[in-house]
């Protein structure tokens, strides 16, 4: 069983991932990217399913263009866990 984040973990997620925001409305976090083309979004995208498969935690995300939008919950856990942190830290990790 996965476990929901508790108030410090959300804490220490808001100051760690100052790129990500808190979805309206759901327990999960969102972050946009815009690439230089579709061809550089792709590639992301291709390098992080690679890091979704790797964990067995896989995100919600939009992609149209240049554009790719990630949203990360947990759906074991019914809201953020662990795992959407640990990914969300693995992406921003790719783009270095
Ligand atoms: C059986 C498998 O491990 C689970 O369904 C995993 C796969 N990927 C997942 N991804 C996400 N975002 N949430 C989950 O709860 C989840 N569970």
């Amino acid at each position: 069983m996965v476990e929901r984040l508790d108030a410090e973990a959300r804490a220490a997620l808001a100051r760690e991932l100052p790129g990500w925001s808190p979805v309206e409305g759901r327990d999960a976090i969102a972050r946009s990217f815009r690439f230089a083309d579709f061809g550089e979004a792709w590639g992301f995208m291709a390098r992080v399913a690679l890091l979704a498969e790797k964990q067995d935690h896989h995100p919600e995300w939009f992609n149209v263009w240049n554009r790719v939008d990630i949203t990360l919950t947990t759906h074991d856990a019914g809201g953020l866990s662990a795992r959407d942190v640990a990914l969300a830290k693995a992406i921003d990790r790719l783009l270095g």
